[in-house]
């Protein structure tokens, strides 16, 4: 009965989602069983920040970091705890928060601590593209072109990323790609190729629907060309984790992803942007890291409710996107007549 007291070290992206960070940590000291564990609160001070602190959080045999914030922040501290002894936890705080949907960490701070007090661990797999780690969904095409317009664009939210995701999505043009993995070689014309560890982007939006965190596998998504009339079907399908039954989607399975474009680009990782060259390389590596999980994850009966709001939302925004972009041709197409005259 003489366990161990644990150490957590809580480490705080204050810009992450839209949530206050104060009140999560002023119900620390209410919630954490102090028998169990001490515990010391870090606030990063830039971006890359986390990764130096879980870095020497686990040389310090802390048992676990907790992150609050969102999919980047769980990137940062994750891939310096991958293949040690210290756990990974989560508080979700971001606008998206990914990961922690997946392995079902209730979205209330409250109920995520209590996550932390039941100390219940799993060990999940981990993907590298180009030799950067991610641990929820990387990918190329029009999701890292977002994903890039999201990070210059500075404001975050789910309404903002929906917004500039529907209005981008009018403007996109479909690339070619090679892509190559154990089983052989073949070329698409995608408008989005998806590579998850975890099923969805985030905010319940299930990319790669049949992922799970322990198989050792990656689950490829290609978008291939549609038109404005998919897009309905699409959305529905992306919340109601059915989008692999669409028929503009492929979908297989690997450990060992090569995709070829024809020019460098950008890709994304856990939603943040990265140039790379044409060459990417994507591999995923099983069970290298350890997370706190829930002991019984719950169906949230909220979850129905909310994922036909956020349909709702898309469907709205996507028709004043698409408003205006006929009132823009129609400008362009009156600009054309008018000089003809
Ligand atoms: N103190 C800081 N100042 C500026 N940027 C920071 C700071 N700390 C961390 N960051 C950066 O903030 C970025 C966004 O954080 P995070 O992804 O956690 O939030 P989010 O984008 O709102 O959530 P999600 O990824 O779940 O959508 C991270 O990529 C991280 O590098």
């Amino acid at each position: 009965m003489n366990e161990r007291m644990k150490k957590i070290k809580f480490v705080v992206n204050p810009i992450s989602g839209t949530q206050s960070k104060e009140l999560i940590l002023n119900l620390l000291d209410g919630k954490i069983d102090k028998a169990r564990y001490s515990w010391e609160v870090v606030y990063t001070e830039r971006a890359g920040h986390a990764v130096e602190i879980a870095a020497k959080a686990a040389e310090e045999k802390t048992d676990i970091v907790v992150a609050i914030g969102g999919d980047g922040t769980i990137n940062e501290i994750a891939r310096s705890l991958v293949h040690t002894d210290t756990a990974l936890g989560i508080i979700p705080c971001g606008s998206g928060n990914g990961l922690a949907r997946h392995l079902h960490i209730p979205m209330e701070p409250k109920r995520a601590l209590e996550v932390l007090n039941e100390g219940c661990m799993d060990v999940i797999d981990y993907g590298k593209i180009n030799g950067t780690d991610f641990f929820c969904t990387c990918g190329v095409g029009f999701d890292a072109f977002v994903s890039l317009k999201f990070a210059l664009a500075g404001k975050r939210g789910l309404l903002t990323y929906l917004e500039k995701t529907l209005q981008e999505s009018l403007k996109y043009e479909p690339e070619t790609y090679e892509l190559e993995t154990e089983n052989g070689v073949s070329k698409y014309k995608a408008f989005l190729i998806a590579c998850g560890n975890a099923s969805q982007y985030g905010n319940n939006a299930y990319i790669a629907p049949q992922a799970t965190l322990t198989d050792g596998l990656l689950d490829v998504t290609i978008l291939e060309p549609f038109t404005v009339l998919d897009v309905p079907s699409l959305a529905f399908q992306l919340f109601n984790k059915t989008i692999d039954q669409n028929s503009r989607i492929k979908t297989f399975r690997c450990k060992q992803l090569c995709i070829r474009r024809t020019t460098p680009g950008v890709v994304h990782f856990d939603g943040d942007p990265m140039e790379t060259d044409a060459n990417i390389n994507i591999q995923l590596i099983q069970g290298g890291l350890r997370v706190v999980v829930p002991r019984a994850p719950e169906k949230d009966a909220a979850n129905v409710l909310q994922r036909a709001q956020e349909y709702m939302n898309g469907i709205k925004l996507m028709n004043e996107a698409i408003v205006d972009n006929i009132t823009d041709k129609n400008k362009k197409i009156l600009k054309k007549l008018t000089k003809k005259v």
